[in-house]
């Protein structure tokens, strides 16, 4: 019988997987891993790396708009196409850097998707691998959309490869994806849709900086239809037609694209889990403070895939060496997250750390609550940027900051401020008492406190 014996299998070589693979390689073990997809994962191929990079040009545009006929007099013209080919110089090596760097250490590489057989059998390339230790990796995929035509959907996947940006497009959810794509796409000068469930956009943020980042929006451009469900896709010549449901009423809109952003969900589908004796729900891969399945014990699971995860990139690389290191020397390390802070790449970004407002008045008996949509401070006034706000929460009886949220410039960068001042449990008069350059973004915090 062909079969084939390791210590570790690792299942996607996204930024968990593939951590766990060399981590465990270098430390001796036999290891092997599979992808179904390129080598690399999602932020480096299709998310967070590349999105950056086509959204550089819209950051330049944004602050030449803010500053025109104040030192600016001519706007600079945005090329989708040549910064398609600069995104590709970083993309199109990450698959080969990827497989090189593993195979370098050792590691086995498979190109499909292996599934069970039994609690430590899968099966893969028509080999059989029996493993110690089976680590599941494979992150999250778009939710899929039922209604009729839904095979007509992109994804953001298509998006940051479009070889051109259409005259327009349309987008089923405001969250995370469909809030920067439609930002990056609006840029571009492409006629933006977002057909949106709920009642607002990104219900993870504080709704007062929500609903001034969607004004903002709507002022370069970008349609919301909220409360709304999409009923079907049609193909027309050039176009599709998305008939909605609005507020009761059947309407529709002519559009060149429509992209399903409507949240994703844990990439369990293929691994026939059942057979593994491995216990998963709709949140993800079911693992205790080891981050080992709940059920069939010689099963990890870290990043996005497994049920503890929010899923972000810094959060999976922490996932990821605590299953290493519990793999390599035994469960001996539990998962302990601090508070994690997390952007929306929008312009102006909306980031966020810790509790929101509502959390905070459930958890202390009294929350100071610090919330200005601010016009007057210098920054904002010699950027002339379109918006800056912030909310920060403080427990009265400590003084110490519960929760940050800003939308504005660099609020990205900031925002890791307050990061360091909730995990550090530092007082609002530790930060007041810090010495930031000056003027800079980071040294508003102080007065945001
Ligand atoms: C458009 C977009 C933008 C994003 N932007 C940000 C951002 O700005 N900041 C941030 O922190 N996070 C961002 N994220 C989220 C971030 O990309 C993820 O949190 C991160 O990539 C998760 O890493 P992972 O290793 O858990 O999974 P992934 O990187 O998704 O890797 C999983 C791997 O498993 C493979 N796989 C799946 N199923 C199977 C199978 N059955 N068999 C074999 N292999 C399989 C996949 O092909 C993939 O390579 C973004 C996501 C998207 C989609
Ligand atoms: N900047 C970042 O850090 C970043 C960027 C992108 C993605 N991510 C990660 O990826 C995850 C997924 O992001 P996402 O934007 O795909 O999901 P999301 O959950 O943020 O947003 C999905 C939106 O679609 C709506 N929706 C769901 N079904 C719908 C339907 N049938 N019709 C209309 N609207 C519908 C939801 O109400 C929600 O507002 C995020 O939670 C985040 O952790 C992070």
């Amino acid at each position: 019988m062909d079969y084939k014996e390791y210590d570790v299998f690792v299942i996607g070589s996204g930024v968990s997987g593939r951590y766990v693979a060399r981590t465990c390689a270098k430390a001796g073990l036999n290891v092997a891993i599979a992808d179904n997809r390129e080598y690399g994962g999602t932020c480096a191929n299709r998310g967070c790396d590349p999105k950056k990079i086509v959204m550089g040009p819209t950051e330049a545009l944004e602050m030449a708009e803010n500053l025109n006929k104040k030192g600016i007099s001519k706007l600079p013209k945005l090329d989708w196409k040549t910064n398609q080919k600069f995104k590709r110089k970083f993309t199109d090596k990450v698959p080969a850097g990827t497989e090189n760097e593993l195979k370098d250490l050792g590691v086995d590489l498979y190109h499909q998707s292996p599934e069970f057989i039994d609690k430590n059998t899968l099966s893969v390339e028509g080999k059989t691998i029996i493993a110690k230790k089976i680590v599941i990796a494979t992150g999250q995929v778009p939710r899929e959309l039922t209604m009729e035509g839904a095979h007509f959907l992109k994804t953001s996947t298509d998006f940051l490869k479009l070889n051109k940006m259409p005259k327009s497009m349309t987008f089923i959810g405001a969250g995370y994806v469909g809030l920067e794509c439609a930002h990056m796409a609006a840029r571009y000068g492409c006629k933006v849709t977002l057909i949106e469930r709920s009642k607002s956009a990104l219900d993870a943020f504080d709704p007062d900086l929500v609903s001034k980042l969607i004004s903002v929006s709507e002022k370069i451009g970008i349609r919301f239809i909220f409360n709304s469900e999409v009923l079907s896709i049609e193909k027309l010549n050039k176009n599709y037609r998305v008939n909605y449901v609005d507020h009761g009423k059947n309407e529709s809109i002519k559009t060149r694209m429509v992209f399903n952003t409507a949240g994703r969900v844990p990439a369990i589908g293929e691994l026939l889990l059942e057979k593994g004796e491995v216990a998963s729900s709709s949140k993800g891969i079911s693992v205790n403070r080891y981050l080992q399945n709940t059920k069939n014990k010689d099963v990890y699971a870290c990043g996005d895939v497994s049920d503890h995860s929010v899923p972000l990139t810094p959060l999976s690389g922490i996932e990821a060496k605590v299953v290493a290191e519990n793999i390599i020397h035994g469960n001996r390390k539990e998962i302990n997250v601090p508070s994690v802070p997390s952007t929306v790449f929008t312009l102006p970004n909306l980031a966020s750390i810790g509790l929101s407002e509502e959390a905070a008045k459930k958890r202390y008996n009294n929350v100071i609550v610090n919330h200005e949509i601010i016009t007057d401070w210098y920054n904002i006034k010699r950027s002339n940027e379109k918006a800056y706000g912030y909310k920060v929460l403080i427990n009265e009886r400590t003084n110490e900051i519960v929760g940050a949220h800003i939308l504005g410039p660099y609020a990205a960068e900031t925002i890791n401020l307050f990061a360091m001042a909730i995990n550090l449990k530092l007082t609002t008069m530790d930060l007041k008492n810090m010495i930031f350059t000056y003027p800079s973004w980071s040294n508003d915090i102080k007065s945001m406190v």
